[in-house]
């Protein structure tokens, strides 16, 4: 379960602190989605950043499976991090120098040398996504919708609590970005993890079932 309380973020300025979240709360059961819209600058960015435990709000609380993320020390919420939460961002962020199933296995890498099992479930994952005979390409010899569907692979490699998109059909054509938003959700559903989307893509907000709306700094 995800559940954020009370989440006010603030940047310091030299002049007043910009407050960008005021009081934005929610709460999400496993399997359940959510499309975060809004205008450009709305914090739609910094609050993924903030549910993903990479920014912590300057008050309220965050908690995810009954944890909270941001009375860990360092060592431990990048464990935790890595563990519950799956990230895919618009550019994919993919490293140019590893293949595409080494990729994928960047999660498991973090803690370790990966198991037998481990690169089993990434093997059936890039299969899951269509690019099986693809997992020993780089990423440059990839399209844009392939990177992608490598990215939407690696967020699932640790079987996640909750998955965090941010603009994940940004750089797409439509129908690219349809194909994209179809597995997203159909391995969501499988693996009946929270996915939590931010989109300007009004096709994507409207297949994510639910979507909030945020403006000056509140979620409606
Ligand atoms: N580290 C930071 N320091 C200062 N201000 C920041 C920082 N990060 C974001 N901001 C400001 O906070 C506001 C919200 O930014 P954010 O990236 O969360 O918006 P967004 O809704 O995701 O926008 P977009 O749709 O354009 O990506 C913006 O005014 C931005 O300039």
């Amino acid at each position: 379960m995800l559940s954020a309380k009370n989440i006010f973020k603030s940047y310091p300025t030299p002049a007043e602190p910009l407050e960008v979240l005021r009081d934005v709360s929610l709460e999400l059961d496993a399997g359940e989605r959510l499309a975060i819209v809004g205008p450009s600058g709305a914090g739609k960015s910094t609050l993924l950043q903030i549910l993903g435990t990479l920014d912590a709000p300057t008050s309220g609380t965050v908690q995810i499976n009954q944890t909270d993320p941001f009375q860990l020390s360092e060592t431990e919420l990048a464990h935790f991090r890595n563990r519950q939460i799956g990230f895919i961002f618009q550019d994919h962020h993919l490293l140019p120098q590893l293949t595409v199933l080494e990729n994928v296995l960047i999660p498991a890498l973090a803690i370790g040398r990966p198991s037998e099992e481990t690169i089993q479930h990434a093997t059936d994952l890039l299969e899951r996504v269509g690019l099986a005979s693809r997992s020993t390409h780089l990423p440059g010899e990839l399209s844009g919708g392939e990177k992608e569907r490598v990215a939407v692979a690696r967020a699932l490699l640790n079987r996640p609590t909750l998955i965090l998109a941010d603009e994940p059909t940004g750089n797409l054509d439509s129908h690219t970005a349809q194909a994209i938003t179809d597995l997203l959700l159909k391995l969501q559903a499988e693996e009946n993890a929270i996915l939590v989307t931010v989109t300007h893509s009004k096709d994507l907000a409207a297949a994510m079932g639910q979507q909030k709306t945020l403006l000056d700094g509140r979620l409606s």
